[in-house]
């Protein structure tokens, strides 16, 4: 595997939460061992599986070179896995990379010459390219060439340099941001989904087994269900409640022994933080469930406005806890109901605000 240590860290968004979709510095330190080798491995998302299974196939019979594909997804659904699932599935060399690292259409030029025929060239972040590189890519991709500028001004002539063929993966959590040029001229384009809890508790068994923790089915249950259907944040999650479950138990993780852990983290039995049940309960206390304008929550909360829209709303809107509104910010029935709250009006399900979020 060949680094390109010219990249900056890609991991700009990560925002330093127990629950934060975005890979932190021990997440870096730890995936490269829980990552999955092979596509049967590879937990869940079967018709990507399946789709991308018959693509590889096929390129080997042929003995040709696979196909461009595009991966799309929110952070830590397996986007790096898979691309190095693709290298190894092709016996291929992989090279990686990422879209904000290229900044210059010459960078790119230095990387595509270097690359061996078969090779996999991993471009992380594709949709942060600079434009230029992003030109020059659409003719590697479809001819296998790049123009070469050599000099400056009048007198600058273009090279045309041939490539071996190579395998385009390019991920990115933003698919809507990259220009149709570039979309299409990826042979193949997985979307990758969501896991389902049941999912998330293989990914979570999987890990148990590697990182050698003992846990029960019920423990990773519990795990998975506060896992907002990401697999590294069911990893990240379980690496807390074993760091628990060492100093506070035997070491072996059960429901309760999860739970009690979680508790201490604010992980609630929705995956919520502390900072998405600080917006609903501001939400539904102070402004009686909404609409309000996202400044005068934020306000209230105390985070900055982009804190609030960013980090803390996507999940909340996704679980329909809130929904986003012309008017303003408005909680869902579900939203009292997750509180432990009562509608102002009395309708719907209510409870005394003692509810017990954490299920310790
Ligand atoms: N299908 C899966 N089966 C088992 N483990 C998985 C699966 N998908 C992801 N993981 C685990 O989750 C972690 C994060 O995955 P990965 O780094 O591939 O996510 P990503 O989509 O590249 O995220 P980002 O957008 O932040 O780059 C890895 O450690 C990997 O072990
Ligand atoms: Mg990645």
């Amino acid at each position: 595997m060949n680094w390109d240590d010219t990249a900056p860290p890609t991991d700009t968004d990560a925002d330093g939460r127990l629950v934060g979709a975005a890979a932190d510095g021990e997440d870096q330190a730890v995936e490269a061992a829980l990552r999955p080798k092979s596509l049967a491995e590879f937990v869940g998302q079967e018709r990507v599986r399946e789709q991308l299974d018959l693509v590889l196939k096929a390129a080997r019979q042929r003995g040709a070179t696979a196909d461009h594909v595009l991966l799309s997804g929110a952070p830590g659904l397996g986007k790096t896995t898979l691309s190095m699932i693709i290298a190894a599935e092709m016996e291929a060399p992989i090279r990686i990379t990422s879209g904000p690292a290229i900044q210059h259409a010459g960078d790119l030029a230095a990387i595509l010459s270097s690359l061996q025929e078969g090779e996999v060239l991993f471009l992380d972040e594709i949709h942060r390219m600079s434009r230029p590189a992003e030109e020059m890519l659409y003719m590697a991709m479809e001819d296998f060439r790049v123009d070469v500028i050599v000099g400056k001004g009048p007198g600058a002539t273009a090279i045309p340099l041939e490539l071996p063929p190579f395998t385009l993966v390019g991920a990115t959590t933003r698919a809507g941001l990259l220009p149709p040029p570039l979309r299409d001229r990826f042979g193949f384009t997985a979307h990758m989904e969501f896991y389902e809890p049941g999912e998330l508790e293989r990914v979570i068994h999987r890990s148990a087994d590697l990182l050698d923790v003992t846990i029960d089915p019920d423990g990773a249950a519990e795990i998975a269900g506060r896992s907002r259907g990401t697999p590294r944040i069911s990893n990240r999650l379980l690496r807390r409640v074993r760091d628990y479950a060492q100093v506070k138990a035997d070491g072996a993780i059960t429901r309760d022994i999860a739970a009690a852990a979680l508790k201490v983290y604010e992980v609630d039995k929705r995956g919520l933080d502390r900072l998405d049940r600080a917006v609903l309960a501001a939400l539904l206390k102070l402004f009686g469930g909404g609409p309000v304008g996202l400044s005068t929550l934020s306000v209230a909360v105390g985070e900055e406005r982009e804190t609030v829209e960013e980090v803390a709303e996507p999940f909340l809107v996704r679980e329909g806890l809130l929904a986003r509104t012309p008017r303003g910010r408005v909680a869902t029935p579900a939203a009292w109901a997750h509180l432990g709250l009562v509608p102002p009006q009395g309708a719907g399900p209510g409870g005394n605000g003692q509810q017990d979020l954490f299920g310790a």
